[in-house]
């Protein structure tokens, strides 16, 4: 018989706790998942500092921790293409085949839909503290990220100095931007 596969998409910047209840609640519903890590080419800028290398890394270390069967799930790296039309194309090269989406980004959902698969809007867990942008503040702010991302997780933060990486690309960033206003 057929598997019954679905993508999820998403940059995972960082990979945090609303990623992995999402994956773990697809599963219940298909016999395999495949994960796309979004915009793969993209790091060291403020909403998306860590590389896609690392951002594997994260991924491949919180689905163990979790105990989620490695049989179960296969994780791509996706890179941007300048083209949007033509983007469920450069996804469908770089994927195992699946009958459908879990994003909850329009454009995805849009560029999807117009090429006849269909997507599933995903059950956002704790939304206010489970987010990228959340995680990212916090570790800018020295407030508490490490509750919001599994443990397997702020290893590999701490292992690639990722706070630090983050404080100095905001720091550049203020400095380009009052460098601008002279
Ligand atoms: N709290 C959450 N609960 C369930 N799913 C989530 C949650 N946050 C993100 N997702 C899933 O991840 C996908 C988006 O991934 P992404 O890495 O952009 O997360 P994000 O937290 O929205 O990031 P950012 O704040 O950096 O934009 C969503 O389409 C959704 O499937
Ligand atoms: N033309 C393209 O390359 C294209 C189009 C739509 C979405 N995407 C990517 O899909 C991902 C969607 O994930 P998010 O929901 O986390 O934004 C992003 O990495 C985004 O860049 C890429």
């Amino acid at each position: 018989m057929n598997k019954k596969r679905a993508l999820l998409v998403g940059r995972m910047q960082p990979v945090h706790k609303g990623h992995l209840s999402v994956i773990q609640e697809t599963l219940n519903d298909v016999d395999e998942l495949i994960i796309g890590i979004g915009s793969a080419e993209k790091s060291h800028t403020p909403s998306n500092p860590f590389t896609g290398g690392e951002r594997v890394l994260m991924l491949t270390k919180a689905l163990r921790e979790y105990d989620v069967d490695p049989s179960r799930y296969y994780i791509i790296p996706l890179e941007d293409i300048a083209c949007n039309s033509l983007w469920v194309s450069h996804v469908k090269m770089l994927t195992p085949p699946f009958c459908k989406v879990i994003s909850g980004n329009g454009l995805v959902q849009q560029l999807f839909e117009e090429e006849n698969i269909p997507y599933n809007e995903p059950h956002l867990f704790n939304r206010e503290e489970f987010s990228g942008t959340e995680v990212r503040n916090r570790m800018l702010n020295d407030e508490d990220w490490e509750s919001l991302v599994p443990e397997s997780v702020v290893k590999v933060i701490h292992e690639i100095k990722a706070v630090e990486r983050i404080k100095k690309i905001h720091k550049k960033e203020v400095s380009e931007l009052i460098n601008e206003k002279k």
